[in-house]
């Protein structure tokens, strides 16, 4: 997917927001325990009661893996269903991975090409080799940690050399790697005020934020540092939405969820005359 196509789905749809499916089948409805595939069925009902409200979904794939042989197939049958469904949809391979080289080049291979992922969630600390062998396919892209919304990105990502934050590092020298049409950034909604100075190294770029919701970061701020003219944010909210409601209804109310913070994106996207 382009730029230009996330941009114009974000217009369609007066949205930026992308739906975490962490569908943690501990805590499934009840009544879906009885089905062959109960993290599917519960996917594909979230999916279609959002998608006219989201522009990406995230699957965290720990939430797979941790199911075994099942997880997996449940997680290419959820990316399946809505690549074939809602095809222009961005699809985010929540993985965090990066290797040395070969092994990077494996990992992409599995998401970005035998899954059909649109991108993928790079860890950037083994530099360069670890993150290049996703970035060699055309129309994908790879989403790199910057600043992540946990307590713990206090232990390394603010850690200064002369006047420079380790993030920021990150954000600088990665672009001699790849450019704002193949590559985006994870910064957590619940540092938002860092927003407007991560701004001024990639001015252009997708920022893929999530922390808003369950974490308690706050939408109007991430907007308020962090929006540019393309919009240029992708928020993310899982738990909140997912798990709005754990009875026969969960649905509608995970709807109704996805809606408020859509319908409070568009007024933001207003305010900020992007559409
Ligand atoms: O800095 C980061 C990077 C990734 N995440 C992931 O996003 C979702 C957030 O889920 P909520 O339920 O909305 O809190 C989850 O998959 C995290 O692993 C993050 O939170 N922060």
């Amino acid at each position: 997917m382009t730029y230009n196509e996330l941009f114009e789905q974000v217009k369609k749809k007066k949205s930026f927001l992308c739906v975490g499916l962490d569908s943690d089948i501990k805590k499934l409805p009840q009544h879906l325990m009885g089905a062959e595939d109960p993290v599917y069925e519960f996917n594909k009902a979230i999916v279609d009661a959002t998608a006219d409200v989201a522009i990406a979904y995230k699957p965290n794939i720990a939430f797979y893996e941790s199911n075994g042989v099942s997880g997996w197939i449940t997680l290419e049958k959820t990316v399946k269903y809505i690549k074939s469904k809602y095809p222009e949809i961005f699809l985010i391979a929540d993985a965090k991975r990066g290797d040395i080289g070969n092994t990077s080049e494996m990992y992409a291979r599995a998401f970005l090409e035998t899954m059909e992922f649109d991108s993928i969630t790079v860890a950037p600390y083994m530099g360069e080799d670890s993150v290049t062998p996703f970035l060699k396919y055309e129309g994908k892209w790879v989403i790199l940690l910057a600043l992540t919304s946990n307590k713990g990105a206090f232990d390394f990502q603010f850690f200064e050399e002369n006047g420079v934050k380790l993030y920021e590092r990150v954000l600088r020298k990665s672009q001699e790697w790849g450019n704002d049409q193949n590559m985006m950034y994870v910064v957590g909604a619940t540092k938002a005020e860092m927003l407007s100075g991560i701004r001024e190294i990639v001015p252009n770029h997708f920022l893929l934020v999530p922390g808003v919701g369950a974490q308690g970061g706050s939408l109007e701020e991430v907007a308020k540092y962090g929006m540019n003219s393309h919009c240029g944010l992708i928020v993310n909210s899982s738990r909140g939405i997912i798990f709005a409601d754990k009875t026969e209804n969960f649905a509608v109310r995970a709807r109704e969820e996805a809606v408020k913070l859509q319908q409070q994106m568009a007024e933001l996207l207003a305010a900020k005359g992007v559409i």
